[in-house]
Order: C-alpha cells, then structure tokens, then sequence
C-alpha cells in the first residue's frame, strides 16, 4: 500500500483517520470496492466527482469561449448544424463540433438530430442578469491563478483588483471605459444580490434606511419598489454617486433617494437613518478596516436601529464551493480584504456593542447570505 504524507492522527485504530485515508487510498481497495456491490455506486460517485475537480478549469474556459462567441444567443431560436454554426462563429468546422459538443455535456445546449440548439438550462443563463459579463471578466482571475501554489504563497501580483479600482477609491487614473465597465458589472449583478437580500431580510417597522457602499442605487431601487413609504439615503464615494445620480433620475427615484458622498474610511456616516445596510462592502476591506466601518455605523444608528449585512459567506465549520472556493480566492486575488463566514462577521458585529445578530435564511449562497443586528 503506498504510505500516504499524513500527519500523525491522534486517534488510534478502527476509525483513526490516517488508517482510513491509507487503505481508501490503496489500488486493491479501490478495486474491490468498486467490485463490491454495496459500495460500487459509491465508488463511481466519487470518481465521477474527482473528475469533475480535475477538469474544472476546461469546463469554465468551454464556458467561457460559450459566452464570448455567444454560441447561446446565437442557438437559442435557430437549431443549427455544426457546419452552420462553424460558419456563423467564423470557426474552423471541427474546432466548433467540439465545442458545441462541450455545450452539451454541459447541459447549456441539446443535440437533435444533428442539429444544436440551446438547452433550458443555456437559456436561463442568458437570463441571469450580468452573468454573461461576470463569466466574461474571471479571464482576469484565470490569469491571476494560473500559478494556484505562488498564489497561495502570496508571491503573485495579481490584476484583480485593478478590474475594480473603487476597493483602491475610486478616481485615480481609471478610464472611463474600465469605470463604466465595473459599474455596469456590480450594478448588474446586484439585481440577484437584492432580490434575494430582500426575502431574507424584513423591513418592517424600519422608517429610514441608508445604503452604505451602495454603489449606483440598485439595491435602494428594488426596496424603493418593495417599501414605498420608505425614506432612503446612499452613501458611497463621490464619483460613484455621480453615476448614481444619473441611474436613479432615469428611474424616477431621485426625489426618493438622498445622496450623500463620501469615504467611510476618512468620514463619520451622516445620521438620520433607523437602520442601515452593507451590501458586498465587508468583504473587500481587512478586520480592522470592517471594524472601524461596524463602529461608524454603530454611532449613525439611533437606540434600537437595525443594521443588515448582505453579501457571499463562507461556510464557516462547513465549508462550501461558493463561499471557500469560489469567493475566498476571489477575494484573496483582490488583496483588500476577505471572504468571511456569517460567524466571523456576527463576532464583528458583537465587538462593536451590536445585539440580537441573527443569520437570514439563504437559499442561494452562491449569490448572497445576510446577518442583522440591533443597536441597543
Ligand atoms: C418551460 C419549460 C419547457 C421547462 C422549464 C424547465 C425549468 C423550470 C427550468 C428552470 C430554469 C430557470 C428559471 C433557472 C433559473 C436559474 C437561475 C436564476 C440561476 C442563477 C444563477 C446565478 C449565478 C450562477 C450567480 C453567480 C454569481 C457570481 C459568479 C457573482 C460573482 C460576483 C463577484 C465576483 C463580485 C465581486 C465584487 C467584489 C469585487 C468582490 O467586490
Ligand atoms: C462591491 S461594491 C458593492 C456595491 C453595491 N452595494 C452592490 O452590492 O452592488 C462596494 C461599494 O463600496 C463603495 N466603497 C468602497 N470604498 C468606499 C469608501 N471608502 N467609502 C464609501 N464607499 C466605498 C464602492 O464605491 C462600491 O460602490
């Protein structure tokens, strides 16, 4: 049996982890188990599951090179044969035969009689709002983790965070062009983010709520729909909020919505509001950034204010794709700050004298998790 690099368990026998990983890793154990009929299904389960982590990365770039030909627009109304397609995609036939076939493993396209066409699921991804870009914008992180082990080691410099030049405060020498990009990619992905924020969380009794870090006012305008009697303010970096302005008086919403620029990291955070949200702004600072943030708002809120907190966790003790693969190295990439679990950002909370934190339900965290708080 080959002798597997684990540490010393401190437990003995039976079920001491290192004898269980050392025999599961042995070729006459794997074969018998995959022989045995009480564990045989078991066995391909968790080879099909390898699998799927080995060839991860060749999935996502199929993915990827799916979007930006927009293989699926272009077969959402027209089956076409791979010839036709390879014509219409300006690619080489064969190139695009396998790529059209990757589509299909994947499930985002349906192969029938010789023609392709995009599949429900295809389809629903184009219905995602802002995942066609989002999808677009990970060849940053791909390049940025092409060397996983000097990206662990924190020998990389990754570009990450240059894509998002607000976490750096916005300005700077950005172009216009990456500015509208960013915006149009964080605005359009808080659609899910808001939505799902808002049946996790109730508003009730709450006369005023400001949005710190509110970007250009998406997720003020889905509550501006769901509470209309609702006063709001956002708060967030003086350019942002001219793009804000901008968005919200498109919308009809600027006589709703008080803007008030500003740098929670230089400024206190203007009063009036009974309660107040972050929305995707903890993760991109330090502990100590979040806790000077969590105490800013501790002295912004009256007596009995709520604070919500809304944005992808990790899965604490029981970690998850989403929050610990995902956006825990997405968050690393970007050097500012970190993915967090609800438990951590809940200890975060109670350090600045906030009570009563309790964890929403999440139904998606692949898209957000909350946790409220009172202040006393
Ligand atoms: C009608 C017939 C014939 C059949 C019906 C069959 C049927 C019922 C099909 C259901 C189809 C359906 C409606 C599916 C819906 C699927 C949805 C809504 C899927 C949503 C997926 C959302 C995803 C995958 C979201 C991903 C979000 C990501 C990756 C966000 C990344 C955000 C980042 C990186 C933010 C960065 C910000 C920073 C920089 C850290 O501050
Ligand atoms: C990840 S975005 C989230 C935007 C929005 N809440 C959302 O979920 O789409 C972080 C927001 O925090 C804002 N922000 C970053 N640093 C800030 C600071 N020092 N003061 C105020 N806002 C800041 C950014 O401008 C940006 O709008």
């Amino acid at each position: 049996m080959a002798d597997l690099p684990l540490p010393e368990s401190p437990r003995r026998g039976w079920f001491a982890p290192g004898w269980r990983n050392r025999l599961i890793a042995s070729r006459p154990f794997q074969r018998w188990a995959a022989r045995f009929p009480l564990t045989r299904s078991h066995v391909r389960n968790e080879g099909s599951a390898i699998f799927d982590l080995v060839a991860g990365f060749a999935t996502s770039q199929a993915l990827r090179a799916l979007i930006e030909l927009r293989v699926l627009h272009l077969l959402r109304d027209e089956p076409l044969t791979a010839g036709d397609a390879a014509a219409r995609l300006s690619l080489p036939p064969r190139r695009a035969e396998v790529l059209l076939r990757a589509g299909v493993a994947m499930g985002l396209l349906r192969l029938r009689r010789g023609r392709f066409v995009t599949a429900a699921r295809g389809a629903a991804l184009l219905g995602v709002p802002g995942l066609e870009d989002m999808i677009r914008h990970h060849d940053v992180l791909y390049r940025d983790l092409s060397d996983p082990t000097a990206f662990f080691r924190g020998d990389t410099e990754p570009e990450l965070a240059s894509f998002w030049p607000y976490v750096f405060g916005a300005g700077g020498d950005v172009s216009p062009e990456d500015s509208a990009r960013y915006s149009r990619l964080m605005a359009d992905s808080q659609g899910l983010v808001a939505e799902d924020t808002l049946s996790q969380v109730d508003l009730s009794g709450i006369r005023c709520l400001m949005d710190v870090g509110g970007g250009t006012g998406v997720f003020l305008s889905h509550v501006a729909r769901r509470a209309p009697d609702l006063e709001l303010m956002l708060f967030d970096l003086p350019p942002v909020l001219e793009a804000a302005r901008e968005s919200l008086s498109r919308q009809g919403l600027s006589q709703r919505v008080a803007l008030h620029p500003g740098s929670f990291k230089t400024d206190s955070l203007p009063g009036g509001a009974d309660a107040i949200s972050l929305v995707r702004v903890l993760y991109d600072h330090d502990d100590s950034q979040v806790a000077d943030l969590l105490s800013k708002v501790h002295a912004a809120l009256p007596s009995g204010g709520r604070l919500i907190v809304s944005e992808p966790m990790t899965g604490g003790d029981r970690p998850h794709v989403a929050g610990d693969v995902y956006f825990a190295l997405y968050c690393m990439a970007m050097r500012t700050g970190r993915a967090r679990s609800g438990a951590e950002i809940g200890a975060l909370m109670g350090a600045a004298d906030f009570v009563k934190i309790r964890p929403g339900r999440a139904h998606r965290p692949f898209v957000t998790s909350t946790i409220t708080a009172h202040r006393l």
